[in-house]
This record gives C-alpha cells, structure tokens and sequence, in this order.
C-alpha cells in the first residue's frame, strides 16, 4: 500500500476528509531524495471537535504520545529538530496568511507549501524570517550573560535582539547592547547562524563581540531584562559540565544554567570557553 493511501486509511479512521492531505507542506527530503511533507491535523485548534479525543484516538492508532514541541525539539538529535522546527514554522506561517492583506480574499497554498497566492490580484505572499542577532559580550576574561524573566528559572543566555527595517547586523548588535546593558562593542567576530521556531520563525546570527578593559561597567535595562552580569571561563565551565536536565531541579534552590545543547547560545558559550583567543575583526 503507497504511503498516501495508508494516510487517507488513517484519516479516515479518524473521521478527517483525506482531502486536507493538500495542505500538507515540503519540509525537505532524504538521502534518497524521498521528499517529506508535514500536515497539521489540527489537534490544538479550538474548533476541532472532540479534539482531546481525536488525540487519544490518533495517540492508539500510532502507538507514539503527543508531546509539547519545545520539549521534543530538546530531546531530538540535530537533524530531526531541525525537521520539525521548519515544518512547525512554516505550518504556522501558512495557518496565519490564510487571507489577503490588500484584498482580504482567502489565499491559495502552492503544492509544496513556498508560498501562497491571492487568485485576485495575483499578490505572492512568502514565508518570512525575522533576523535576530545574538552576541557573546567579553571582555577578555569574562564573558556577559543575561536573563529575561521569561527564561526558565536560573537560565542565563547571550544577549539577543531583533534588527530593526534599515540596519545592518553590526548596526543591530551595537544598538541592541548598548540599549540592553549600556556598553560600547569594540570588535566583532562572526561565528553561527541556526533557523529558531520561538516565539515566530527568527533567523538567529551569533556574534562574538569584545569591549575595551576598563569598560565593562553594566546599566542594565530593566524593561528588557531581569539580570545581567559578568561570568568568569571557570564558572561557565563548570557550568556548561553539569548542563544537563537531570541537573537542573535541586532541593530548591534555582542553580545556574546554560541554555540547552540545541540552542545557538549554547554553541557560542561553548566556543568562547573553548577557544577564547579568536581573532576579532573590527566592528
Ligand atoms: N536560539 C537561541 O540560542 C536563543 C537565545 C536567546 C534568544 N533567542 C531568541 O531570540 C529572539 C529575540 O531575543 P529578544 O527577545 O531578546 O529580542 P529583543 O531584545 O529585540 O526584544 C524583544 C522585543 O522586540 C520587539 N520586536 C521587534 N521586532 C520584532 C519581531 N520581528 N518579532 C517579535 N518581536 C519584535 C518586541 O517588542 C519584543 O518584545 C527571541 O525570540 C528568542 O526566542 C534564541
Ligand atoms: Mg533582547
């Protein structure tokens, strides 16, 4: 049986039109060149009926559980989070242009999901990506993490930002520190870029900077961030041997921790500790 029959079999089983099938999206394909696609069933939605039962049913017919994407995204090698963080992102994208912003007629999906087309005026609307930098602040020997409230608790990351329309990305990098911790980038020194489903697809451009011995004193803005300080290579260290889940509850007290192993955050914290000499070009 072809894979597309055994899926209308199992859509039907679950009582979904086979039809839905051409909302599916290409996210890629194999070493075979077997493509992949991703369907949102619509399991999370508030008009599906019966959802929690659609689940349970759907849980039984797969023999696999629904767990929350950030938890799976963690807990998946490399590859497949990077699967499922496009199909996530780009179902969302395709769920949110349903309609046209000019002339607020219903849009059509393409066959693979890469854009969408208004019939009425012909307006071609494509997925988009927000560029966002992230940089590690150091100033030779310490390097600057910084916490929002919204992190889990004892969570310390790089410092991150949106470009704002017209910037470059040394533009944004200079801005977004000074307005988040008050500091002046002396050099800057490309190093990673990784695709970020949370909160909307982002493209994240990791950045290690350094400023000037000497001025290093921190005004942290306080309507962006929680906390912001400076952390010495032992500590993170220390930090980055112990960063794992089971390490992360202890009797109540909140210990200090990096973002997870997937994370480009995490690569950069690692990369500074590791290799702390690279040689920064000017900003
Ligand atoms: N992968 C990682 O390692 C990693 C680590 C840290 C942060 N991040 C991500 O980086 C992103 C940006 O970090 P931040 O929150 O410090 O950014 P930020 O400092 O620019 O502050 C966020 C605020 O910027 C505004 N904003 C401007 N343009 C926006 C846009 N296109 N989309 C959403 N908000 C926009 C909003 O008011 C928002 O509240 C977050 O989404 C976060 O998930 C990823
Ligand atoms: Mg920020």
């Amino acid at each position: 049986m072809s894979i597309r029959h055994e899926l209308e079999r199992l859509l039907g089983k679950f009582g979904q039109d086979s039809q839905i099938l051409e909302d599916s999206v290409l996210i890629g394909c194999s070493e075979q060149q077997e493509a992949w696609f991703a369907l949102d069933l619509g399991l999370n939605s508030s008009s599906s009926i019966n959802a929690s039962l659609q689940k349970a049913e759907v849980e039984t017919a797969l023999q696999g559980s629904f767990i929350k994407l950030t938890k799976a995204l963690f807990e998946l090698n490399v590859k497949d989070a990077s699967l499922l963080s496009t199909a996530q992102a780009l179902l969302r994208w395709h769920d949110a242009h349903q309609f046209c912003s000019r002339s607020g007629q219903p849009t059509k999906k393409n066959v693979s999901g890469s854009k969408r087309v208004c019939p009425s005026n012909n307006i071609i609307y494509y997925p988009q990506v927000a560029p966002v930098v992230i940089t590690l602040v150091s100033d030779g020997t310490r390097c600057l993490l910084v916490r929002q409230s919204s992190f889990p608790k004892g969570m310390y990351s790089a410092l991150a930002g949106f470009c704002d329309i017209g910037e470059s990305l040394e533009e944004t990098v200079r801005r977004e520190i000074a307005e988040e911790v008050g500091l002046e980038v002396d050099r800057l020194h490309y190093s990673a870029s990784q695709h970020w489903p949370f909160p909307h697809s982002t493209l994240m451009i990791a950045c290690h900077a350094t400023v000037k011995p000497g001025q290093t004193e921190l005004q942290v803005n306080l309507r962006e961030l929680e906390a912001a300080a400076w952390f010495s290579r032992d500590e993170v260290a220390t930090v980055l041997r112990r960063n794992h889940p089971s390490n992360q509850q202890q009797s109540g007290a909140v210990p200090f921790r990096l973002p997870p192993k997937l994370a480009i955050a995490h690569q950069l914290i690692k990369e500074w500790v590791e290799k702390p000499t690279c040689s920064p070009l000017p900003a």
